[in-house]
C-alpha cells in the first residue's frame, strides 16, 4: 500500500472508532477485510489510528473541523507534523479525496498549537481536567503532554525461570532489543522488535511476559514471601497473578466476578511455571489470607497511551459508577484478609477520586487498618498511570 492508501485506510478504521467500536477490533476487521495488505501496512494503519486517538482534540482543532472524523483526525495529524495535507489528499489511486472548499476554508483559519485552549493542545477532556490537576498538580501538563505520545514497551523477567542476563540473550535470539530498566529489577525496556515479541521464544516459554514498568514495580512493593496465602481478587488476564507468583513460593488463589476474563491465566501460568489456583464458581474463596490485591477496575486515566479511545469514551456518570464498585471490592476483599494481614490496592488511574481518596474513605470506614505504603506512578517515571496503597489489619 502506498503511505496515501495508509492514511486513507486509517481514516475508514477512525471513523468507525467514532462511531462507537472498539479500537482493537475495528482493526482486527479491517485487517481481516483487507489481505491484501501487508504486515507492514497494518503496522502503520495502526500506528496512524493510535496516534490519531491520542491527539484527536487537538489534531481535530488543527484541522479546523467542528466536529472530530477520521478526515479531520489525519488533516490535522499532517499539519501537526509539518506536512501540507494537500499533498497526501489527492484522489490519485487509493488516496484520500481533496480537500473540500469547506475543509480548506476550515483549515485556513484554523488556530496552530500554541495557540489553541490549554485542554484542547493537551488532549484532555475537560470535565477530567481538574480532577487530573488536583492529583498531579505541577506535573498536570507534562504528564497529559506524555500522554500524547506513544508508550515505551516494557517486559518483565520471569525469575522463576530465567536471570535478566539469560532473558536479554534469549530475546536477542528472538530478533528483540532490551536493556533492563534502573528502577524494577526485573524490568526490561523494549528498544527495537517489539512486534516480535509474543512470536518469539522467549515469551512462548515463559521467560518473559508483556508487563508495564509501574505494575511491575507495585508488586515489587508488596510485602510477599514463601508460604503466604495470598488472593488475586480481582484477577482478569493474571498480570498481577503471575508477579507474584514469580516472586516468591507463595500459594495463590486468582478470583474474578466476571471468571471468563480469567480464560487465559492457567496457559499464562503453565507457560510461566506458575502454580495459581482459580477460585471455583459458586465455592466459597476462603478466608485469612496472608495478602488480598484488589486490583480494582477503574477510569484507566493512566493508561491513555495504550488505550487513548478509552480517554473519550469515559464519562463523568461511568466514574461514578466505578467509584462505587471500587468501594464495594475493597469492603468485600478487607474481610479475607488474615489478622495482622495485608490488603494491597490498585488503580490504574491517576485520579485521587479512584486512588487517595477512596483509601481513606475505606479507613473511616473500618476500624483496625492502617495505611502503610502508598505511590503514585506517573508516565514521567516511563511506565503507565498506576497506584498502589498497602494496608494493614492490626487484628
Ligand atoms: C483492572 S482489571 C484486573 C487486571 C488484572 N489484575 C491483571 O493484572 O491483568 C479489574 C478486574 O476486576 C474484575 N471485577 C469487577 N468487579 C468485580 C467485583 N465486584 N469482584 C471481583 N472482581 C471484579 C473485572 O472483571 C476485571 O477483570
Amino acid at each position: 500500500m502506498t503511505p496515501e492508501a495508509r492514511i486513507q485506510a486509517a481514516i475508514g478504521v477512525l471513523d468507525r472508532i467514532l462511531a462507537g467500536e472498539p479500537a482493537e477490533r475495528t482493526l482486527t476487521n479491517w485487517a481481516r477485510a483487507s489481505r491484501f495488505a501487508g504486515s507492514g501496512d497494518r503496522a502503520a494503519i495502526r500506528d496512524h489510528v493510535f496516534d490519531a486517538l491520542r491527539c484527536l482534540r487537538s489534531f481535530t482543532a488543527l484541522s479546523g473541523a467542528a466536529e472530530p472524523s477520521g478526515r479531520a483526525a489525519m488533516i490535522g495529524a499532517l499539519r501537526a507534523h509539518g506536512r501540507n495535507p494537500d499533498d497526501i489528499f489527492t484522489g490519485q489511486g487509493h488516496a484520500p479525496s481533496p480537500l473540500t472548499p469547506e475543509e480548506r476554508n476550515a483549515l485556513a483559519a484554523a488556530p496552530a498549537l500554541d495557540a489553541l485552549p490549554r485542554n484542547v493542545a493537551l488532549d484532555c477532556p475537560d470535565w477530567i481536567a481538574p480532577h487530573l490537576r488536583r492529583a498531579l498538580q505541577e506535573d498536570f501538563a507534562p504528564v497529559l503532554r506524555a500522554m500524547r505520545e506513544r508508550a515505551p514497551v516494557f517486559l518483565r523477567v520471569n525469575a522463576a525461570k530465567a536471570d535478566v542476563g539469560t532473558a536479554i540473550a534469549a530475546l536477542a535470539a528472538d530478533g528483540i532489543v532490551a536493556a533492563p530498566d534502573p528502577a524494577v529489577s526485573h524490568a526490561l525496556r523494549v528498544i527495537e522488535g517489539a512486534r516480535r515479541i509474543t512470536g518469539g521464544h522467549a515469551y512462548r516459554d515463559g521467560v518473559v511476559e508483556l508487563q508495564d514498568l509501574s505494575p511491575q514495580a507495585a508488586v515489587q512493593d508488596l510485602p510477599l514471601g514463601d508460604g503466604m496465602r495470598v488472593l488475586d481478587y480481582c484477577a482478569g488476564g493474571g498480570g498481577k497473578s503471575l508477579a507474584m507468583a514469580a516472586r516468591a513460593r507463595i500459594d495463590i488463589v486468582a478470583h474474578d466476578i466476571a471468571r471468563q476474563r480469567m480464560r487465559d491465566l492457567p496457559e499464562r501460568a503453565r507457560r510461566a511455571g506458575a502454580n495459581i489456583r482459580l477460585a471455583q464458581p459458586g465455592k466459597p474463596i476462603g478466608k485469612d489470607f496472608d495478602l488480598v490485591l484488589a486490583d480494582v477496575p477503574c477510569s484507566g486515566t493512566g493508561t491513555w497511551r495504550r488505550t487513548p479511545d478509552a480517554k473519550w469514551r469515559l464519562t463523568e456518570s461511568r466514574l461514578g459508577e466505578l467509584l462505587q464498585t471500587q468501594s464495594l471490592i475493597l469492603d468485600r476483599a478487607a474481610d479475607l484478609v488474615a489478622p495482622k494481614g495485608w490488603l494491597a490496592y490498585m488503580t490504574c488511574s491517576l485520579v485521587d477520586l479512584e486512588n487517595g481518596d477512596q483509601v481513606r474513605a475505606f479507613l473511616s470506614r473500618h476500624r483496625g487498618w492502617t495505611l502503610g505504603k502508598e505511590r503514585l506512578f506517573t508516565p514521567l517515571s516511563a511506565g503507565d498511570g498506576f497506584y498502589m496503597a498497602l494496608l494493614t489489619r492490626e487484628a
